[in-house]
């Protein structure tokens, strides 16, 4: 049903380029080692940049091989769907998991949308229910779903009907060349009447939306007055029952808002993925979960077989405990100005890493091992589960709801296949009860089961403490791309969405689920292990990359060089020549544009040293104990009317008073002050090693990595960096440079 392999005849079309590919990493690292031989071997290793340049590059090295080691093994994996349903008489139910948390930031529209699409999958009905975490406790969320269901009775037999491919309305009724070829006049009609009726349920979610009270909350709506979003009880409602478990009716749909109080840690989206995971056990129990964000729509309607031809294949499917789908983007920029659109990460890193034990997990659009989630260990699927099935265990691990123990039971002895009998309202009040804050204390939930808590990115623990049992992970990439989501469309949201990211892994990388712990004490391979560094360094890397532009402009503010004269300078420029060509090649080749890698390289050198920057030190705060770090979420809107990346000025960059920009502008500031003081010729005479061209060209390059900030500096309103921001950036970088100079004054 899947064959994975390097030896696909798809990939041996492309040695060549695997060949060249080698060729050019190779040739680069051996770059960057004569560098750093250099730098030993030379006369002046004794002062402190050189030797801080040293260390700076030696880590660049690292990453280097970091990146050659992921992308070395690519592997793709074909799937079959045609071949599995000739194979399996019964399919395994699955339970589809999508997380809200914010009616302001998340419209209820777009979650009703991502919804649908689940509903209408080319999967039979019976065999999936729908559960949607709402941790924003909002009843316009609750509204949306049960209006969508409504409109649901319709919309999936259309879908099928006509084999509509985009199944979330909001995407296929923006396309107009959907209705054109198909001139079926009953298609037409019917095409008119869905249109008429999603209009219908967007304007409804719209006006109950933009009101400030917007209905009388009673009946169904009771339970949401007088409450707060992070102060109320649990709220679990199903929406729509497929009792008579009816192959192409509707599938389960339920509302989840678990219990929030404010002495209480919530851990963001880990927290309520623990939630869903349980409430969905009660419930239905299936052996497989999809989870994905709710912007994640469904672009590949026959997605769930193509990942359970992974999942269930007779030969090394029951190795794998999840299948990772790419994220991939509707509505993207063109050219990608802010680089979010991860083409070329998920092309040769992940692609590469699922050559090894697997993908990381990313958070979304993933396919989980209901049983790996729970804490088995892959080969205890053939031998057994010994011992762990005593009830005291289990209570000590997954907590005390007697219901939920017997469905864990089943789940982890591999019995819970068939979900026809069940009827998830008769589990509304043991699903309240596992959905309490208080139910997870002394458990093992958030600690070794489920979705770990600690780290903001709670999505790479996550896959390593699964993988660390030994598990692997698959890719699932059919033609038909699987999942489109959003992305953040302007430099704020971004800026703050990579903040999250790099502290959140910085977190990971210095605590006990770290790659490194999960090669030395569990069963993640050496190279596996070595790849999820170029996760979870992400924070780290821009405290090396900031110090080094920092001495870089030291140099010439201070007349000194960290480069080496002659044959030393000229292996760093034809390093950084050679560097830029390859990346380049790839993007190329890739179909991606000249604009798109240009784009993506400087976008790296300004979040590494800003927003990274700031992430990596808010996660030292968090891990010496002084402050938290919060989970900022993800704009979601796409109207014209938000902060930033509105569509008229979609690329253009914005700014505001973060922290993040401060740094931006204090690098870019001292930049432009060394440039300035080199070509007025105000620097201090010295005898010899003076700086030369290898900081002007360093210099330079990282100019224009700036350009939009410099725009930013001259431009207005929100396209302009506040004044207050320049004002700090100014003290910043006036220091900056007194010390360099002083440095020299007294040396
Ligand atoms: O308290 C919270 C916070 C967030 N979420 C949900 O978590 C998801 C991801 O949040 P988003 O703001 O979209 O973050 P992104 O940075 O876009 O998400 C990426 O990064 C996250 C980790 O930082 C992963 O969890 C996501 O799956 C991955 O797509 C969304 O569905 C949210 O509704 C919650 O349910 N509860
Ligand atoms: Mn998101």
């Amino acid at each position: 049903m899947a064959n994975q392999g390097h030896d696909l005849p798809l990939y041996d079309k492309l040695w060549p380029k695997r060949i060249f590919q080698r060729v050019m990493d190779t040739f680069i690292l051996l770059l960057l080692l004569l560098l750093l031989s250099n730098r030993v071997f030379s006369s002046n290793t004794c002062t402190f940049p050189w030797f801080l340049a040293f260390i700076c590059e030696s880590w660049f090295t690292f990453t280097w091989i970091v990146i050659l080691n992921a992308k070395w093994s690519p592997a793709v994996t074909i799937t079959h769907p045609d071949r599995l349903l000739q194979r399996v008489q019964e399919l395994p139910s699955v339970d589809l998991l999508v997380t809200t948390a914010d009616p302001v930031l998340e419209p209820p529209i777009i979650t009703v949308n991502t919804v649908l699409s689940l509903l209408a999958l080319d999967y039979p009905a019976n065999m999936l229910a729908c559960y949607v975490s709402d941790d924003g406790c909002s009843p316009l969320t609750f509204y949306a779903l049960v209006e969508a269901s409504k409109f649901a009775k319709l919309w999936v037999p259309f879908c099928k009907k006509y084999n509509v491919q985009m199944r979330a309305p909001f995407r296929y009724f923006s396309d107009v060349t959907t209705n054109k070829n198909e001139d079926s006049l009953d298609f037409r009609q019917e095409w008119l009447q869905m249109k008429d009726m999603y209009d219908n349920l967007s304007q409804k979610v719209e006006k109950v939306t933009r009101k400030a009270v917007p209905f009388q909350l009673d009946g169904e709506y009771a339970v949401f007055s007088n409450i707060e979003p992070k102060n109320h009880p649990s709220i679990v409602k199903v929406i729509v029952e497929n009792k008579q478990g009816i192959f192409d009716g509707l599938p389960d749909l339920i509302y989840v808002s678990r219990e929030k109080r404010p002495q209480h840690h919530h851990d963001y989206k880990a927290g309520a993925m623990n939630v869903l995971t349980r409430v969905s056990g009660l419930m239905t129990n299936a052996p497989f979960m999809l989870n994905v964000d709710c912007d994640m729509v469904v672009n590949n309607p026959r997605i769930v077989l193509h990942a359970l031809c992974i999942l269930m294949d007779s030969q090394r499917g029951k190795e794998v405990a999840f299948v990772q789908c790419f994220q991939q983007f509707y509505d993207g920029i063109k050219d990608d100005p802010f680089g979010n659109q991860w083409v070329v990460a998920f092309e040769y890193i992940i692609r590469g890493m699922a050559g090894l034990q697997g993908p990381f997990y990313v958070g979304t659009n993933t396919f989980h091992r209901r049983n790996a989630i729970y804490g088995l260990y892959p080969d205890e699927i053939e031998n057994g589960i010994k011992g762990k099935l005593d009830d005291k265990i289990l209570i000590q691990q997954f907590g005390s709801s007697k219901e939920f123990i017997k469905s864990a039971a089943q789940a982890l002895g591999g019995t819970a296949y068939s979900a026809n009998d069940i009827t998830p309202s008769n589990f509304i009040e043991a699903a309240t009860q596992v959905a309490n804050c208080e139910y997870e204390y002394d458990t093992f939930w958030g600690k070794q089961l489920g979705w770990l808590y600690g780290s903001i990115s709670e999505d790479v623990p996550t896959g390593l403490n699964i993988q660390r049992r030994g598990w692997r992970s698959e890719c699932c990439t059919p033609d038909l791309i699987a999942f489109q989501g959003c992305t953040p469309r302007g430099l704020i949201s971004t800026m703050i969405q990579k903040k999250r990211w790099a502290s959140g892994l910085a977190v990971v990388f210095f605590g006990k689920h770290s790659p490194l712990m999960g090669m030395l004490f569990g069963k993640i391979q050496f190279r596996a292990g070595l790849s999820y560094f170029w996760i979870t360094t992400w924070g780290l890397r821009a405290l090396f990359l900031v110090c080094y532009v920092a001495l870089l402009a030291h140099c010439m503010i201070a007349n000194t060089s960290i480069f080496p004269k002659g044959l030393g300078l000229w292996t760093a420029i034809s390093l950084f020549v050679i560097y830029n060509i390859y990346t380049l090649l790839e993007y190329l080749t890739i179909g991606l544009s000249i604009t798109h890698w240009w784009n993506n390289q400087r976008m790296c050198v300004m979040r590494t040293t800003t927003a990274l920057f700031v992430g990596f030190f808010s996660a030292m705060l968090q891990l010496s104990g002084i402050s938290d770090t919060v989970f900022d979420i993800t704009d979601k809107k796409q109207s014209t009317s938000d902060a930033d990346g509105n569509n008229e000025d979609a690329g253009r960059f914005t700014f505001d008073e973060s922290p993040v920009f401060v740094v931006g502008t204090t690098i870019l500031l001292v930049h432009l002050t060394a440039m300035l003081i080199m070509f007025l010729g105000s620097q201090p005479t010295r005898s010899g090693n003076g700086s030369g061209l290898g900081e002007f060209i360093s210099s330079t390059y990282l100019i224009l990595c700036y350009w939009p900030y410099l725009k930013g500096l001259f431009g207005r309103g929100k396209y302009g960096i506040p004044l207050s921001t320049i004002c700090k950036s100014a003290v910043f970088a006036l220091v900056f440079v007194h010390f360099c100079r002083s440095n020299i004054v007294s040396s």
